[in-house]
């Protein structure tokens, strides 16, 4: 690895699965030999800093919550100073590998700055609408990784997961796309697959 961490940001609208993604990512992380941490941004909670630290996946000293106020979006992308001190501080007191930035939004477009992140993940929940791919969110248009998570749940809701598929491959035929199911772990197998070969141990993204 070298000598800098590497700052792979995980956005996309509330509820979508982030924290999900990261407590699946965190036991095939470690079991690779490498060392996390953890950073997530919350309105006024630490909410999801709090659910990582408790999950007991990771040592509660390499989970950082950031606490946006009104704009998580300007935290991770406009004026992301408090979430390059928060990386650079876990840096200086750890020697990590990693470090995974989660960041919710209530929209498609919320994108990370690439002062912040080497590599960035975005997470869309199939069940809130399969014609999400179809709005070109910058999000989706423009991340490393596009996750389309909770395909368990398409069925039952009436989402059409090959117009998903039509949409995605159209808008974004270049890039790296997953279906994901991360209800159970084994779901996570294939991001982390590509993470390791396009963040962690490929040529340098950004
Ligand atoms: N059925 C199903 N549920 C999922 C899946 N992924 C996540 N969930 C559930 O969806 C809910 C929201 O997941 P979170 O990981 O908390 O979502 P989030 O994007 O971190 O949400 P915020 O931090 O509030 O933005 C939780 O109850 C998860 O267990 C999936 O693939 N399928």
């Amino acid at each position: 690895m070298s000598a800098k961490a590497v700052r792979i940001g995980i956005g996309g609208p509330v509820g979508s699965g982030k924290t999900r993604l990261i407590e699946c990512l965190l036991p095939l992380i470690h079991e690779a030999g490498l060392k996390p941490a953890v950073i997530t941004n919350d309105l006024v909670t630490l909410e999801d800093a709090m659910r990582v630290k408790a999950s007991g996946l990771i040592e509660e000293t390499l989970v950082i919550g950031v606490e946006t106020g009104a704009c998580p979006h300007t935290a991770i992308r406009e004026d992301p100073s408090v979430n390059i001190q928060a990386a650079d501080a876990l840096e200086r007191d750890n020697s990590l590998d990693l470090i995974l930035i989660e960041s919710g939004g209530d929209n498609l477009a919320a994108t990370f700055s690439s002062e912040l992140v080497d590599y960035w993940i975005f997470v869309i929940d199939c069940a809130a609408g399969d014609d999400i791919p179809r709005k070109r969110g910058l999000g989706m248009l423009q991340a490393d990784l596009l996750i389309v998570n909770k395909v368990d749940l398409a069925p039952h809701v009436g989402a059409d997961l090959n117009r998903i598929r039509h949409d995605v491959q159209v808008n974004r035929p270049q890039k790296a796309t997953i279906y994901t199911n991360l209800r159970s772990p084994e779901g996570a197998w294939e991001v982390f697959d590509i993470i390791k070969r396009e963040a962690l141990f490929g040529c340098a993204v950004h």
